[in-house]
Parts: C-alpha cells; sequence; structure tokens
C-alpha cells in the first residue's frame, strides 16, 4: 500500500491523516486520491471497512479554500447517523486546515442548525430531506459547490431518494466535481450516474469477491418458529464482544429486542420510528459496550463504522443481495476479522444463491447448535471469566470464607455450585415474535416498487409502516416537508451532457 505522503496531499492534511493514526493508504485511497485531486469525476467502489470516507475526504478538504466564508463541498449521506458519522471524520482531516464541516439531518431542531450554520461551515454533509429543508428557507444556497460526494451512492440513486438527489444537483453549478462512492455499485446506477457526471472514471478496487475476505460467512436453514431460540444458542455459543442482529421490520426489531432482553441479553433496537435522541443513545451505548446487541433494521446496514462489532446475524434474509453485502460488512472493518450467520427458511434457499452470486462467495452451511452445545459456550465463559478473576483480581477477603466452607463441603461440589451460580443457563422464557411476510420474489412489480421487488424507500413516516413496510430509509431518510406538487419524475431526465 502506498504512503499518503506520495499522493500529492498538502502538509496540513498529512498531519490530519498522521494525527489520525493512518499510515499507509487503502487500495481505495491510493487509486482515487490522486485523480480526485485532478478535479476528475469518479466513481469509486470498495469493499465495506476499506476507507471510503477518507477516500473522498481528503481530496474533498484539499480542494476547500480555507477561510473562504461560502460553502464549498457538500457531502449526501442515506441515514442521520451516517452523515454525523462521516462530518467527525471530515472536521479530523480538516482540522490542521481549518476547514469545518457540519452535519444537517432531520430530527435535529433546525433552528440549532440555522444557528451552526452562521459559523460559516464550508462543508456539509447531509440527509436529502432536511437539506431540502434549508434550501427551500435558504438558510443553505448551493450556488457556490465546488464539489459533491455521494456516499453510499447506490442508495441515495436508487427510487428512494433519485428525486431528492436532482432536485439538490439542479441548484449545484454545472461546473462542479463529483465524487461517487459505495461497496456496492450495480450497473444500472452507474449508467445513471452518468447522465449527472462529467466522463466519470470508475475505480473499483479489484478484489476476487465484494465481501471482505476475513468475515466468515455462515448460513443455519431454520424454520420461523426456531429463529429465536437458535439465535440464543448462537450468542451463548459464539460470546460475541459486540454483535448486530438484522431483522426485516421495525416490529420485528421491537420484538426481537424485548425477547433478547426477557432471555437476559443486554440489547437495544434501532429503526426508524425511534425518536433521534433514543436513536443516538442506542447507538452511544452500543459504541460504548453499554449494550451488547444492537438489534437493527436495513438501515442501519450502511456505513456504520463501530469498532469492535465481532458479529452479525442476519435473522431475516435481506431482500436484495446488494444489503447483505452492506449489512455484514459492519463487521470485519480495516482488517479485522469477523463472522456473519443468516438464518434462512427452506423457502427462501433461492434468495441465498442470489446473495452468493453477487458476492462470489458461498457461505458455510452450518447445523443448528444444540442445546448442550449452547450450555457448554456459556459454562466456557464461565471458565474463561473465572480464571480472570484469579490472575487479575485481589481475593485476600474472600480467602478465610473459602476456607470455612471448605470445612463444611469438599471442594468439588463448592465449586460445582458457585459455576451454576456463575453459568447463564439458557432459559427457556417463552418468547413469541410476529411472523413477517415472506421475501417478494425478484422483479415483482406491483405499485411503486423498484425492479427489485423493494418497496420505495420508507420515509420513515412514522408508525403507519410499523408492521410490514421495510425500513430502509426510515432511520434517517427526512423528507422534511416535500413538496407535494412535483410530478412523477424518472431518472431520464437527468441533464444529459
Ligand atoms: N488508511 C487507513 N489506515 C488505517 N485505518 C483506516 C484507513 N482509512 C480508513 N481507516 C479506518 O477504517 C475504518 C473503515 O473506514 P470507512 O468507514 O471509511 O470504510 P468504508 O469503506 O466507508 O466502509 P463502508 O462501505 O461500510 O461504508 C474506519 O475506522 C477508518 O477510520
Ligand atoms: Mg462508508
Amino acid at each position: 500500500m502506498a504512503l499518503f505522503r506520495e499522493l500529492g496531499m498538502s502538509e496540513q492534511v498529512l498531519h490530519s491523516v498522521e494525527n489520525m493514526g493512518f499510515e499507509e493508504a487503502t487500495p481505495i485511497q491510493e487509486q482515487t486520491i490522486p485523480k480526485a485531486l485532478e478535479g476528475k469525476d469518479l466513481i469509486g467502489q470498495a469493499q465495506t471497512g476499506t476507507g471510503k470516507t477518507a477516500a473522498f475526504g481528503i481530496p474533498l478538504v484539499e480542494k476547500i479554500e480555507a477561510g473562504a466564508e461560502q460553502l464549498q463541498g457538500i457531502v449526501l449521506s442515506p441515514t442521520r447517523e451516517l452523515a454525523v458519522q462521516v462530518a467527525e471524520e471530515l472536521n479530523k482531516i480538516g482540522q490542521f486546515k481549518g476547514i469545518q464541516t457540519l452535519p444537517i439531518y432531520g430530527g435535529q431542531e433546525i433552528d440549532r442548525q440555522i444557528r451552526a450554520l452562521k459559523k460559516r461551515p464550508q462543508i456539509i454533509v447531509a440527509t436529502p430531506g432536511r437539506l431540502m429543508d434549508h434550501m427551500r428557507r435558504k438558510t443553505i444556497r448551493l450556488s457556490e459547490i465546488k464539489i459533491v460526494v455521494l456516499d453510499e451512492a447506490d442508495e441515495m440513486l436508487n427510487m428512494g431518494f433519485v428525486e431528492d438527489i436532482h432536485t439538490i444537483l439542479q441548484e449545484v453549478p454545472e461546473n462542479r466535481q463529483t465524487l461517487l462512492f459505495s461497496a456496492t455499485m450495480p450497473r444500472s446506477i452507474q449508467n445513471l450516474a452518468q447522465r449527472f457526471m462529467k466522463e466519470p472514471e470508475l475505480i473499483s478496487v479489484k478484489a476476487k469477491e465484494v465481501t471482505v475476505a476475513n468475515i466468515e460467512q455462515h448460513y443455519l436453514e431454520v424454520q420461523e418458529k426456531q429463529k429465536f431460540d437458535v439465535l440464543c444458542r448462537l450468542l451463548d455459543m459464539q460470546s460475541p464482544e459486540l454483535a448486530i442482529v438484522f431483522g426485516r421490520t421495525k416490529r420485528r426489531v421491537d420484538e426481537l429486542a424485548e425477547g433478547l432482553n426477557k432471555r437476559g441479553y443486554s440489547a437495544e433496537g434501532i429503526h426508524g420510528d425511534l425518536t433521534q435522541s433514543k436513536r443516538d443513545s442506542v447507538l452511544r451505548q452500543f459504541k460504548e459496550g453499554t449494550i451488547e446487541i444492537l438489534v437493527a433494521t436495513d438501515v442501519a446496514a450502511r456505513g456504520l463504522d463501530i469498532s469492535g462489532v465481532t458479529h452479525v446475524y442476519n435473522f431475516d434474509i435481506p431482500q436484495d443481495p446488494e444489503s447483505y453485502v452492506h449489512r455484514i460488512g459492519r463487521t470485519g472493518r480495516a482488517g479485522k476479522t469477523g463472522l456473519a450467520v443468516t438464518f434462512v427458511t427452506p423457502r427462501e434457499i433461492g434468495q441465498l444463491r442470489m446473495i452468493e452470486q453477487l458476492t462470489k462467495r458461498k457461505m458455510i452451511r452450518k447445523p443448528i447448535p444444540t442445546l448442550v452445545e449452547a450450555i457448554e459456550g456459556q459454562q466456557r465463559i464461565t471458565m474463561e471469566k473465572l480464571m480472570r478473576v484469579i490472575d487479575e483480581e485481589d481475593l485476600s477477603p474472600y480467602k478465610g470464607l473459602a476456607t470455612d466452607l471448605l470445612e463444611e463441603t469438599d471442594s468439588v461440589t463448592l465449586l460445582a455450585a458457585a459455576l451454576k451460580m456463575l453459568t447463564k443457563e439458557p432459559d427457556a422464557v417463552e418468547v413469541h415474535l410476529t411472523d413477517v411476510a415472506p421475501l417478494r420474489s425478484k422483479g415483482a412489480h406491483r405499485g411503486p416498487f423498484d425492479q427489485r421487488g423493494y418497496r420505495g424507500n420508507d420515509r420513515g413516516r412514522g408508525s403507519n409502516n410499523r408492521g410490514s413496510g421495510n425500513d430502509r430509509g426510515g432511520f434517517g431518510k427526512d423528507r422534511g416537508r416535500r413538496d407535494n406538487k412535483r410530478s412523477g419524475w424518472n431518472p431520464s431526465s437527468f441533464p444529459k451532457e
């Protein structure tokens, strides 16, 4: 991998990158930064967790004129949490050049954002809905924008967002530079992108597979009714450090989180119906490790960079193959290893094979764990904890008590009782989950579905989508107040070059 110094960066940004602990550039950074610095439009594709944020963030910051008052760069992001995360990374990259980046997203009081905008950030990272709110209020003007980035670009250009992107880009000067990045970039999206880019160069980091090699990918064939008990046994056996469990709908997420807590796991759900403050606190608790399991809908699948996520469980198999790539990419980041386990009911095997076709990687079929294996898993955890206490803790206050007890009971019985007390035994507390609708067959065209048979992204329009609505956009996508006079719009009306 190349050193950042060889990529033509300024001393200030080199200083920032060094400060961030980055020694060498990742392949996507090495291949895109020099070209982006030359001003080229780029479509960058690289596996999850391989540094795409800095790949666009470094040239973006380099292009910004420090000290200039006007807004010069925008990054568009599909979810609120991703907007916040990317803004944090851009502020780190811009810190020694004095470039300020502000996240703009729904769910945060707009007056607070208007006040923050008065401090003249040079870059904003925005979810489209709230950005369009500001555009209507004239609290954000895009007339001086020099560079636009679409992060998770294939998501930003699919049915749910593409109109908004069109509306936003109409306000941005034609002579802008445009960069698109994602771990997945279907051909249809690349074609669509051509319409609003200037001879973009596609830079796809050559990898044997679309997914990250060091993420082990397992699947279990289970009946719907077995899923919850099997999940608990896996958690007991694999004892993840931090785990993300993906469910297909908001209601599923709520029920799973509740059921896991009933069984003694520390879990919280996150999806598009929660208030922003609830989402922030759940994510914070997960990052701090206060909760060990984050139960999420698909919208939390993309981009979130949380170190320490060792396991991803697809409790419900994702609707589309691209979503699978992004979900499991929440583990195995920045070169670490990870384990992804997908539950498949017999009727969903076809969907699994479609995913394997996209990822060019066979998932390994694993047997359903037995109760004994689950108990053994928990016993192993107890032993490890016990040995750690012996190595690390001061036991003197307990030695007298131990001696007294040993006069009454033999040591094996005593220790067995202690082990039983300490071991979380698989709890058979009854947990009932509402069935989710079976996967739609591919290409089902009913109403506002795109070619993948997928309902146009849910806007998180609150609880009317609680049950069946797939929640891809509610988590962060905020429509703001859409002017509903807009006629139906199709991507082909992007300005032709
Ligand atoms: N050159 C580098 N050296 C070391 N770590 C890096 C480097 N570049 C990025 N990272 C770290 O790697 C992790 C993943 O980076 P990032 O979130 O940008 O990945 P990504 O490609 O955008 O992933 P996704 O497709 O999931 O959005 C982050 O913690 C980031 O700080
Ligand atoms: Mg990313």
